[in-house]
């Protein structure tokens, strides 16, 4: 089972509009409503793909119902912790060329007293767990040092964690000695101060990581693909996709096809590359279903050419 943790989940709203013009009534083609949050999302497309998982989830107010009602609309298995604040919306404008603004809340706060509720429920939880996956922005109120503790002791009762965060976040997961983590190119060029130019530049970004702390390091880079750095070495790999819809928790779908073929080599990132593009082909935040996936347009190859320039 992989446990997932969303601290900020939301319900997400997107909307099909012809092209974004600022001051204008822009009259929506299509919408869709899908549960939200990173985690949220992996357990989603883990589940979608037969594979169990357990989603953890503090919520509240009335999209706090919102939530609980679509993720048991989908047979999500859920820990819900009642929260006193109201669960975000996070709004998607999607136009016909693939082009997504986002608009995310920040998020109810999460007091004291209600973060211990959500470590415990996690905690308690993860005794079951293969993976414990926490992913996504923390909400307004935690300190990084109490998520750092999260993590800490997690990684201390001998769970494999994975952390999929960014800021100080990413950085707490590496210092607990994550498994695994997977920045998205600005969360790695955050990490590490530096923006990556070349696939090199992102290698070199991945080993600091390791070095700090994490066991591997999955960067994902849009549509450059994504490189896996841990200690069997350097693999690199693209899924064109021809027609994007949505990018919205692709990253998320290729954590959860990773995780779910195994987290490691050459296999397991195929994998997670499949899911990713699938996810781009499918509108709002989608979960791509094994119909939906096509590994024959998947490259994966180790050690590749550190100075190709990265595009998107
Ligand atoms: N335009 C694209 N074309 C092809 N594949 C894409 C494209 N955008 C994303 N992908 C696939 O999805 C994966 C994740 O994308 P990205 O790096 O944008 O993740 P992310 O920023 O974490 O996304 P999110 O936070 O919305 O889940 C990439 O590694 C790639 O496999
Ligand atoms: O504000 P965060 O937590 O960084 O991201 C939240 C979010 O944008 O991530 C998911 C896509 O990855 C969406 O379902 C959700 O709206």
């Amino acid at each position: 089972m992989i446990l997932t943790v969303t601290l900020n989940p939301s319900v997400d709203r997107a909307l099909e509009v012809d092209a974004l013009v600022r001051g204008e009534v822009l009259r929506a083609a299509d919408s869709h409503i899908d549960p939200g949050g990173k985690g949220v999302n992996v357990s989603r497309a883990l589940l979608a793909n037969g594979v169990r998982s357990t989603a953890v989830v503090p919520t509240g107010g009335a999209e706090g119902e919102q939530l609980v009602d679509l993720l048991n609309a989908e047979g999500v298995d859920l820990l819900s912790v009642p929260i006193a604040g109201r669960t975000r919306s996070n709004i998607t404008l999607a136009e016909p060329d693939g082009t997504v603004t986002k608009i995310n809340e920040a998020g109810p706060v999460l007091s004291d007293t209600e973060f211990a509720q959500v470590s415990k429920a996690v905690l308690d939880a993860a005794e079951h767990a293969d993976w414990v996956v926490i992913c996504g922005s923390l909400p307004p109120g935690p300190s990084i040092d109490a998520f750092a503790d999260l993590c800490s002791r997690l990684v201390g009762a001998g769970n494999r964690l994975a952390v999929d965060s960014s800021g100080p976040a990413l950085l707490a997961g590496v210092a607990a000695g994550a498994a695994l983590v997977k920045p998205n190119r600005e969360e790695l060029a955050e990490a590490v101060g530096a923006e990556p130019a070349t696939l090199g530049d992102v290698v070199e970004a991945c080993r600091r990581l390791r070095a700090a702390g994490a066991g591997a390091v999955l960067a994902s880079l849009g549509a450059d693909g994504a490189v896996l750095v841990d200690a069997d070495g350097v693999l690199a790999g693209v899924s064109p996709v021809s027609v994007p819809r949505s990018t919205v928790g692709a990253g998320d779908a290729l954590l959860a096809g990773f995780l779910a073929a195994g987290a490691r080599g050459a296999a397991a990132l195929t994998e997670g590359l499949a899911w990713g593009a699938a996810a781009v082909s499918l509108p709002g935040s989608r979960m791509p279903t094994p119909a939906d996936l096509d590994r024959t347009h998947v490259r994966v190859t180790p050690d590749p050419d550190p100075s190709r320039l990265l595009h998107s």
